[in-house]
């Protein structure tokens, strides 16, 4: 199976898509691979959803709730963070915004004079440092290695060198971890597994709407173990919410709470991603 992911390869999007495909394909937006899904290019898509330090990953949440993809399987990942950069002497930190956001204390209190720029993915941030020695990345300590890099495009050909790791474990807390989404085609959506994703418009607002949507799970001693609201885009104040349920939509008690969430929601719509079972990879 081929899956697609954020690339260049050294992403840790990257190292999660191992777990589920041998072959895995790159693009350089979480939207961008969830539309490869949706379109059917590719079977499977990881995309990064949540971290423990930054929270959401909204381009994520934004993709799932708007494409027709389901979601198939969670997978958790440690995230431990390296200063990758030709010498100590640099004077821009390249990465993904969630990694610079996720070493923030670390490079306030090392780095405070440093230019922070945002890239498309840690991995590409490496691939700036190696091409230029007043740019550090911040990415997986293996991205040090130049045959690491094989796979991805570099900015010129000639033979590319080791970066030095100048720092580890730099993350601002060293449980630092980000949850990933395996996404499939609608057609790959499950009712058997633990958990359950579920994406509810309700286009409606009045006083104790959210409070009968959660009621719904907590009448079936159902436990959510995540809610977000993101803006439906349709107006100032107007909310989807994405719900985690710990239970499979294969459960009564899920059956009937779908049921009564799609009644609160008559006048919008909700999107049921799937049920799934939670991975964790090391690596
Ligand atoms: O840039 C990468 O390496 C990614 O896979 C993206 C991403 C993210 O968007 O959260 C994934 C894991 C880490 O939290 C940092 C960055």
């Amino acid at each position: 199976m081929q899956a697609v992911t954020l690339g260049p390869a050294g992403t840790y999007s990257h190292r999660a898509a191992r777990a589920v495909a041998d072959d895995v394909a790159f693009r350089e937006s979480v939207t961008s691979i969830v539309q490869a899904v949706a379109d059917g290019s590719f079977e499977r898509g990881v995309v990064p959803i949540e971290n423990s330090i930054e929270g959401s990953v909204t381009e994520s949440l934004d993709a799932v709730a708007n494409s027709e993809v389901s979601v198939v399987q969670e997978i958790v990942t440690p995230i431990r963070h390296a200063l990758l950069a030709q010498s100590a002497n640099f004077d821009v930190v390249a990465s993904h915004s969630q990694a610079l956001a996720q070493c923030r204390s670390y490079l306030d209190e090392n780095y405070p004079d440093v230019t922070l720029e945002a890239v498309a993915s840690t991995a590409r941030g490496v691939e700036r440092a190696r091409a230029d020695p007043t740019v550090a990345g911040i990415g997986h300590p293996d991205n040090a290695s130049a045959s690491h890099a094989e796979g991805s495009q570099t900015e010129s050909d000639a033979p590319a060198d080791d970066l030095e790791i100048i720092a580890e474990d730099i993350q601002d807390q060293s449980s630092n971890a980000t949850r990933f989404l395996v996404i499939g085609p609608e057609s790959a959506r499950s009712d058997a597994g633990g958990k359950s994703s579920l994406v509810v418009y309700p286009n409606a607002n009045y006083p104790g709407l959210l409070l009968e949507l959660l009621e719904a799970f907590a009448e079936r001693d159902i436990n959510l173990s995540r809610i977000e609201s993101r803006p439906s885009g349709n107006r100032l104040g107007d909310y989807l919410f994405h719900i985690d349920a710990d239970a499979g939509l294969y459960e009564e008690r899920m059956q009937d709470a779908l049921e009564e969430v799609e009644g609160i929601a008559r006048n919008g719509w909700v999107r049921v991603l799937g049920s799934y079972d939670t991975r964790h990879v090391l690596y």
